[in-house]
């Protein structure tokens, strides 16, 4: 089958050999697995660390988690009672079908309506759909915000957490030269231009890249990972380097291994009319 789905997970298969693995709690997707373009070879795409928590007791560290309402730390005050990043990568989303099973993509839509414990720390009405596209050497993972309310505007980020599996010490993000930047390690401080031809993230990094273009690669050891951003203006490259020895959820040199790169609405705020839908997607591909 295609797609398996148990009380907890969802199993996307490709029949190019290409699969995806995702927790219903948060939706976050935890394995893409796809062939090398040139090689043919199934390999794991995405970093998720080995101490991460899937028993939804903490949000994932690693794969794909969704942040909504806003990209952590909170900054407003109708946020100040919701957890980091918010509450849409720890809370049970539904699994809502099959949306395309054919040659091409598998693909299916996972939807999270606001439960009470939400709506009593986030009152405002809304509703998400996340509908993951697997193809042969391809993930597109597109969230949609729905306005619901017949009068109240929603207010609200939305960022997609993506673990690319890569090593660190090899390994360079393109093209952020150019780009306005908001350095999160040091707090207060002027925004920055980057000047950098090629990121790296030997160094911790905690960077909030503004009207990015959408159109990033991820390289290291001939490999790499073709990023693509629609509805997403900032894209936030983040790695704590040794700083990751503070998380219980990371081992001893996990940080070697990824570079999030992460798509979002991340230093703006989406004003979304009432009755309206907001598109926010991800596309990677191998390259
Ligand atoms: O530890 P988490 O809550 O998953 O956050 C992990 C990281 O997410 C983003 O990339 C932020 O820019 C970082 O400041 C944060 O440390």
């Amino acid at each position: 089958m295609p797609v398996e789905v148990t009380d907890s997970r969802l199993e996307i298969s490709h029949p190019n050999g290409s699969s995806v693995e995702l927790l219903l709690y948060g939706a976050n997707i935890i394995s893409w697995k796809a062939p090398g373009k040139t090689d043919g070879a199934i390999e794991e795409r995405l970093y998720t660390s080995p101490k991460a928590f899937l028993d939804g007791s903490k949000p994932v560290r690693g794969g794909i988690p969704v942040v909504f309402p806003f990209f952590g730390p909170p900054t407003r005050p109708e946020h100040s009672q919701l957890s980091q990043h918010g509450f849409a990568r720890s809370e049970v989303w539904k699994f809502d079908g099959i949306v395309s099973d054919n040659a091409d993509v598998v693909s299916v839509r996972l939807v999270f309506e606001p439960n009470d414990s939400v709506k009593a720390k986030f009152p405002a009405p809304f509703r998400l759909f996340y509908i993951v596209a697997l193809f042969a050497h391809q993930l597109n993972t597109s969230l949609h915000v729905e306005n619901p309310s017949e009068t109240q505007v929603l207010t609200f980020q939305a960022l997609l957490h993506t673990y690319i599996r890569t090593e660190v010490a090899v390994s360079t993000v393109t093209p952020l030269k150019g780009l306005t930047y908001i350095n999160k390690l040091k707090p207060g401080l002027p925004e920055e231009v980057e000047t950098r031809d090629e990121v790296d993230v030997k160094e911790p990094a905690d960077f909030v890249y503004k009207l990015a273009g959408g159109d990033y690669k991820v390289v290291g050891n001939g490999k790499g990972i073709h990023v693509q951003a629609k509805g997403f203006k900032d894209v936030v490259i983040w790695n704590p380097g040794t700083d990751g020895k503070k998380m219980s959820d990371l081992a001893e040199g996990g940080w070697d291994h990824f570079i999030c790169v992460e798509p979002g609405a991340a230093s703006y705020w989406i004003d979304l009319s009432p009755g309206s839908t907001w598109e926010g997607q991800q596309i990677l591909t191998v390259l």
